[in-house]
Order: C-alpha cells, then sequence, then structure tokens
C-alpha cells in the first residue's frame, strides 16, 4: 500500500493532530516556552488516542502516543557504542583549572585565549540516543564507555527525548548523547510517595534516575519524572555540524532537544571562573542536583586536534563543587 492511500483513508487530521501535538512539546521541551496549558495538550492527547483507536493502521512508531511499550523486558541487551562514551578529567581548585588551560594552550602552541563553553554537570546517568533519519532507533546507558545497556524502550518513555527530531538539516545518522536525570520536585514527590505506600526510598535523585532506568518494565519508567538534556554529539554520519560546541547545542535545540539553559560561552579562562562561581552560588536554588561545572573548548577543530587521553578528552575538564552533605549511602546497583 502506498503512503498516499494510506493516508487517503483515513481523516488527514490524525497525521496533523500528531504534527500539532509534536510541535508543543518541542516548544515546551526544547523552548521552554509552551503555546498552550497542560490541559489543552492532554485534550489533544486524549483525541489522538481516541482517533488511533479508531483507525489503529493510522500509528506510527513516532506518535506520541506510542512513548510506553507494553511488554516488560526479560534483561537488557549489549548496546557497543560506535564511538566510546568518554569520561571527564576532574579539576578541584582555581589552580587546576589553570593548569588545564595552560595545558591546552602548550599542546596548541599558542599562547591566545582559549574560548570555552561552560555547561552545569548535571548528576544523572549519562546516555546515548541513536536517530537514523530524524526516528529515534535506540538509547543506550555510557556503561563502561564501549558497552553499555539498551533502554531504548525505556528512554522513549521520557518525554523530554524526541521520538522524531524536530526541523530539518540533521544528519541522517545522529548519536545525541546527555544526562538523563530527576529534578529534585520529582525527586522529593516520588519519595513522599514511597513513604506514604511504605516503599524503598531513594538516596538521591541521582540513585532514582539509574533506579528507574533500570527497569524492565517500561512502564514503571514510564511513571518517574525524568528529564534529559542534551549535551554533546557522538557518531554522525551524512550531515555536517555547526563549527562550534555552542552552536552544536544550538542545533541540537532546535532539532527538539531539552538543552540547559545556564550554558554560556567564556571568552577564556578567567571568564571561565567567573562562571563557575556564578553557578556554585545558586547551585542550591537550581531545580536538578548539579556536581560540578564542565568546560569544553569550544572549537570543535581545536578539540580534534587536541585529541583524548585514553578515556577523557585533553579539551574538556569538570571542575567539581565539594560534596553536599553526605547522605548513608544505601548498597545498590547502579548503571554506570
Ligand atoms: N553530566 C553532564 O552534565 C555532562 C557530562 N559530560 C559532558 O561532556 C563530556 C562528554 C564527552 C566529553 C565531555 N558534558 C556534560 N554537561
Amino acid at each position: 500500500m502506498s503512503t498516499l492511500s494510506l493516508f487517503d483513508d483515513f481523516p488527514p487530521d490524525i497525521e496533523q493532530l500528531r504534527q500539532e501535538i509534536n510541535y508543543h512539546s518541542y516548544r515546551y521541551y526544547a523552548l521552554d516556552d509552551p503555546q498552550i496549558t497542560d490541559a489543552d495538550y492532554d485534550r489533544l492527547m486524549q483525541r489522538l488516542r481516541e482517533l488511533e483507536a479508531q483507525y489503529p493502521a493510522s500509528i506510527t512508531p513516532d506518535s506520541p502516543t506510542q512513548r510506553v511499550g507494553a511488554a516488560p523486558l526479560s534483561a537488557f541487551q549489549t548496546v557497543v557504542h560506535e564511538m566510546p562514551m568518554l569520561s571527564l578529567d576532574n579539576a578541584f581548585s582555581d589552580e587546576d583549572l589553570l593548569a588545564f588551560n595552560q595545558r591546552v594552550q602548550d599542546r596548541l602552541k599558542s599562547a591566545e585565549d582559549i574560548e570555552y563553553a561552560c555547561e552545569v554537570k548535571l548528576d544523572g546517568i549519562a546516555v546515548s540516543l541513536l536517530y537514523q533519519n530524524g526516528l529515534l532507533v535506540r538509547g543506550a546507558t555510557r556503561g563502561d564507555g564501549t558497552n553499555g545497556e539498551d533502554i531504548t524502550q525505556n528512554v522513549r518513555t521520557i518525554k523530554s527525548i524526541p521520538l522524531r527530531l524536530h526541523g530539518e538539516g540533521f544528519p541522517s545518522v545522529l548519536e545525541v548523547r546527555g544526562e538523563i536525570y530527576m529534578p529534585k520536585a520529582g525527586f522529593n514527590a516520588l519519595n513522599e510517595n514511597a513513604r506514604i505506600t511504605g516503599e524503598k526510598l531513594f538516596v538521591n535523585p541521582r540513585n532514582a534516575a539509574a533506579g528507574s532506568l533500570r527497569q524492565l518494565d517500561p512502564r514503571i519508567t514510564a511513571n518517574r519524572p525524568l528529564e534529559m538534556c542534551a549535551y554533546s554529539v557522538g557518531w554522525v554520519d551524512g550531515g555536517e555540524l555547526p563549527s562550534t560546541h555552542s552552536n552544536v547545542l544550538a542545533a541540537l535545540k532546535s532539532w527538539g532537544f531539552l538543552t540547559n539553559r545556564e550554558t554560556q560561552v567564556a571568552k577564556n579562562i578567567h571568564e571561565a571562573i567567573a562562571f563557575y562561581r556564578r553557578i556554585g552560588e545558586k547551585r542550591d536554588a537550581l531545580a536538578y542536583d548539579i556536581d560540578g561545572i564542565v568546560f569544553k573548548v569550544n572549537s570543535r577543530k581545536l578539540q580534534d586536534s587536541l585529541g583524548f587521553i585514553s578515556r577523557a578528552p585533553r579539551w574538556a575538564i569538570a571542575y567539581k563543587f565539594p560534596a553536599q552533605e553526605e547522605s548513608t549511602l544505601l548498597l545498590d546497583v547502579e548503571f554506570q
């Protein structure tokens, strides 16, 4: 059956309604600027569910009604990352950061100021999302950097993860990397509910996010308040990326991803340190846990010439904040 005839048989508003809902999701999650109320959004979703129940053949994998799969998995499959997911070198003082900047300049044989992209370091679970021709085909944990776990069913339930990329100009193969985390408010509500129902409490939002992603039943994951923030690109094919990391983040936002609003470009390492101070002062007021700031050489050409030391890039460093109040760590198997 040709696509044309497929849609000929259904009222055209099913596809149009789907696109309208996806547009409102884009405005809500990527632009943080919704045009309709949550109640109106829910009414549109209810309408789509009714129409798809009437015309089941019209359902597409990227329909917003298809986020929660049915059958729980018996186990997670292993995914081999086409490009290793790297870890980050740490800095614990201004001196460490200045030394990092000096190493970058020495390596580049340049005394020029280095421009840095400055990002909050979200305290969640690193994840890889693979898109082919704009459709989400795979979600995986970082694992050991080379082998991760296939959690596609679970990432599909997270509303800030687009099932289909928005807009255009994206490469035919695009691997987006980011952090899945649980905002503080969602964590507190989840634990409040667990207290009432006598279920296990989570120690902190990171553990709660890891526990929620580790569920073999996606219906449980679907009920957890998880968000995903994109912060880099891995494997790319069939297209070019912008020349700076900050413009890659802008492109990811235009394609429908949540990117962190605190992100800024520092002209040099001294502005980077000022950014670290400023975010450090507002850390407790942020809606999510962070454990530092990630500084990345903004020029992707310079990133390529700097390369990596074994598993950590020479072009990026995490400047950590002092650990917050130590919580009694319950034994809990976690995703890396
Ligand atoms: N937890 C974060 O928020 C975070 C982690 N990692 C990175 O970038 C790494 C990825 C590959 C080299 C630099 N950025 C982040 N914002």
